[in-house]
């Protein structure tokens, strides 16, 4: 008999979900029995504002778990790491990803187009924020946060007092609640957050074998898309209050596979709304996503990301805030 592998899971809904997933499908593959083990993070225990407390929050105590050794592995919604990378881990696979777009969940069915101006919205990401700004509609926008649940609840409870809120088509999905999705933003309208829908399944660097067993859950065309986003993103430097948004499509072109990377920095207010895209090959997804970074820089992206000459240690440490 082998020992059960220990895999660390934040006790939120979501979390379990994309944990248990994860380890049916480790254990359809290779045999190897997995055990969920619940680790309780600071972002759990806080009511405050996510972009306050930085993402991060919601990683420390798994990868904190990790080199305790009192788990062997975990899995991460990989939008929520921190750029910088963690030395004594390894990110040993990232799964198929699901589809990244945001979704609307809207009162009476409605799309974003129907929606009339002065309309609630509510969301917690300054990167939605600031893009729903930038549609000009006139909406509402409302800070919320909470988990899922309680942001559905804020549309379609029985205490309902927003018209509409957004979120990640992903969580949805993991938690079977797609049917109430109003609308699936397009990315012309609502760009994803960098690896958003993707995950991350995250071991000890020198755990070997582990290493090994768990490559069978990797999917190299989500890697790829994965790493241009979060190289354009680290690249950036964005701190935790930063309304970054990054997608990478993958393709055949005549030559081989291609990759299609687009990027966004957008001021919270909507009015200064800077994007690009560039194309190449999946082995070069990290430079393409420099190169984006770059290239918005040398538009002003600095000035909107509001560290001109750089912030000092801290700014760095965490992805996007959704
Ligand atoms: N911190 C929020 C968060 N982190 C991961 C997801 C689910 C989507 C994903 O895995 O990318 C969500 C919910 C949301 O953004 O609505």
């Amino acid at each position: 008999m082998t020992a059960p592998l220990r895999l660390g899971t934040r006790g939120s809904a979501l979390a379990m979900a994309q944990s248990g997933q994860i380890a049916e499908a480790l254990t359809a593959a290779t045999g190897r029995p997995v055990e969920l083990v619940e680790v309780v993070t600071a972002g759990d225990r806080s009511t405050a504002p996510v972009h306050r407390l930085g993402v991060g929050v919601f990683v420390s105590a798994l990868r904190d778990a990790l080199a305790a050794r009192t788990i062997d592995f975990a899995v991460h919604s990989y939008k929520d790491l921190p750029t910088a990378a963690d030395g004594g881990l390894h990110i040993a696979a990232v799964p198929a990803r699901q589809d990244p777009r945001d979704a609307l969940v809207a009162r009476g069915g409605r799309t974003l187009a129907e929606l009339p101006p002065g309309a609630t919205v509510g969301t917690g990401a300054l990167r939605r924020i600031a893009q729903l700004h930038a549609l000009g509609l006139q909406l509402e926008v409302t800070p919320i946060r909470g988990n899922v649940d309680t942001r559905l609840a804020r549309v379609l409870g029985p205490d309902a007092d927003l018209d509409a809120v957004v979120l990640a088509r992903a969580g949805l999905a993991r938690l079977g609640r797609l049917d109430v999705i109003t609308e699936s933003l397009d990315p012309m309208l609502m760009l994803p957050a960098p690896a958003q829908g993707a995950l991350a399944v995250e071991c000890r660097a020198d755990d070997q074998n582990l290493v090994e067993l768990l490559a069978v859950l990797d999917h190299a065309p989500s890697r790829a898309a994965v790493t241009a986003e979060r190289a354009f993103l680290a690249t950036l430097e964005a701190g935790c209050s930063a309304p970054v948004a990054a997608y990478a499509e993958l393709a055949e072109g005549e030559t081989g596979d291609e990759i299609y990377l687009r990027g966004a920095v957008i001021s919270p207010d909507g009015t200064r709304d800077l994007r690009l895209s560039r194309t190449g090959t999946p082995a070069d997804a990290a430079e393409i996503g420099k190169a984006l970074a770059a290239e918005l820089l040398d538009l002003g992206a600095d000035s909107i990301l509001g560290h001109e000459g750089h912030t000092g240690p801290g700014t760095q440490q965490f992805g996007s805030t959704e």
